[in-house]
């Protein structure tokens, strides 16, 4: 048989709009279900590459190379993986009856630039959010910081993993903080928010999942939550279930119900809530499976790879737990390309743990190459597994 023959011209097939860690595995779920994917990336050999039926490389931000692309495969599902792709064109794809955008073309559209979804949960659906304000200049960002004070928080509108994100504790650090915010943005905007910044006890992701039920009418589902902790903006470690009160967790469900209810469609959310005591702050989500999520690869009978590809079929899913877990990420720690990894089996050996090393072709000092997961009798135990065994892989110049 030649490699990237279609399955069958009857199969379901699925465009997969970014080919990462994430993608990787939602990929390999929807294969198990029967599905013919195909892996979009901005470079070639992304991780989603290895293991699809076939494989392209295009800007996904052009709107041209994007539609030429969907009208040549012809996918039933159009599947975004990342933030920065052609929004606009996916509506028009959508509007066009050409392919169903998970979950709706509008969610990416919202998400991918922190200003539309920040002003549809505060502005819109009354959700409690940081104070904030948006800014286009040094000055209009210095009036927003002294306005909401310090410390805190400056990102670029369209930017995800914590790239060009401060924490600001004075009014000296803001002409740096503006300065960085435009040049690492994965897409320079010109265009900041600035947040309050919000004293949590912990912050959770409440991964959210909308699928059909039996009756046919799409239900809402919640995973038990995901605490995690961050480093400059992007995860080091997760770990479910993070133990909450009865009053935060109803509190944090229904502002995940409200939001995901409103972006709408089928598949699974990522919804990040900040927790202090018994107050529910909504941060931000994702409408496709989340980074600090990768820790249901050992908890959930569904991982939230899993729940994604069953929700976009119309299968039927369940959250629930099995075991308590926790993920570390293990980390480039060196540029290179062409990496191997040492200390795989001295990993395997610490208790109940796992890894997934994601094949991204490219190492880059704080690029995340891989994941170890864990299993424990308690949270405690599986992060200090978790951490463990990532600590004992270290990827090396092939
Ligand atoms: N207003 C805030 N108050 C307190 N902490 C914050 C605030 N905003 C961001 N943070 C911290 O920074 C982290 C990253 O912020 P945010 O999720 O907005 O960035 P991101 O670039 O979208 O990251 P990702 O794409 O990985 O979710 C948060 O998880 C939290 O730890
Ligand atoms: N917080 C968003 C997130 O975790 N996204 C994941 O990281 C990949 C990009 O990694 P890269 O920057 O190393 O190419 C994306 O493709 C996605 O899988
Ligand atoms: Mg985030």
């Amino acid at each position: 048989m030649r490699i990237g023959t279609p399955l069958s011209p009857s199969a379901t097939r699925v465009m997969l709009l970014g080919s990462g860690e994430l993608g990787k595995e939602v990929i390999i779920a929807l294969q198990r279900l029967g599905v013919e994917v195909i892996a979009v990336d901005r470079y070639a050999n992304a991780p989603g590459h290895h293991v699809a039926n076939r494989s392209h490389v295009i800007n996904m931000a052009d709107p041209a190379a994007l539609r030429a692309l969907v009208e040549a495969e012809q996918p039933h599902f159009i599947v975004p993986e990342i933030e920065a792709i052609a929004t606009d064109e996916l509506a028009a794809i959508e509007a066009a009856g050409l392919a169903t955008v998970i979950p709706t073309a509008r969610a990416t559209q919202l998400t991918m630039n922190r200003e539309g979804i920040r002003r549809l949960a505060a502005e819109e659906l009354g959700v409690p959010t940081s104070r904030y304000h948006f800014a286009s200049s040094l000055a209009e960002m210095q009036a927003a910081a002294d306005d909401v004070g310090y410390p805190c928080f400056v990102k670029p509108v369209m930017s995800s993993s914590g790239k060009g994100q401060s924490m600001l504790n004075s009014a000296d650090e803001v002409a740096t903080a503006w300065e960085y915010a435009l040049s690492a943005g994965r897409v320079n905007h010109g265009r900041v928010i600035v947040e309050q910044c919000i004293h949590f006890d912990y912050e959770i992701t409440l991964l959210t999942v909308r699928a059909l039920g039996a009756n046919s009418e799409i239900e809402t589902h919640f995973c038990a939550p995901i605490g995690h902790r961050q480093v400059k903006g992007d995860y080091v470690e997760s770990w479910q279930a993070q133990p909450m009160s009865d009053t935060a967790l109803r509190k944090a469900q229904d502002i995940a119900a409200k939001v995901t209810g409103n972006l709408g469609g089928r598949g699974l959310f990522g919804v990040e809530l900040f927790v202090c005591g018994d107050d529910v702050w909504f941060s931000e989500v994702s409408p496709r499976p989340h980074d600090t999520g990768m820790v249901t690869m050992a908890t959930q009978f569904q991982n939230e790879f899993e729940l994604h590809a069953r929700a976009i079929l119309g299968l039927p899913v369940n959250t629930a737990l099995h075991s308590t877990g926790a993920s570390a990420v293990i980390y480039g720690g060196l540029e290179a390309e062409g990496i191997a990894f040492e200390g795989v089996e001295h990993a395997l050996q610490v208790p109940k743990s796992d890894i997934r090393l994601f094949g991204k072709p490219v190492a880059f000092e704080r690029r995340r190459m891989g994941v170890a997961l864990a299993r424990g009798k308690n949270t405690d135990e599986a992060r200090a597994r978790a951490a463990e065994a990532a600590s004992r892989v270290k990827p090396v110049a092939g």
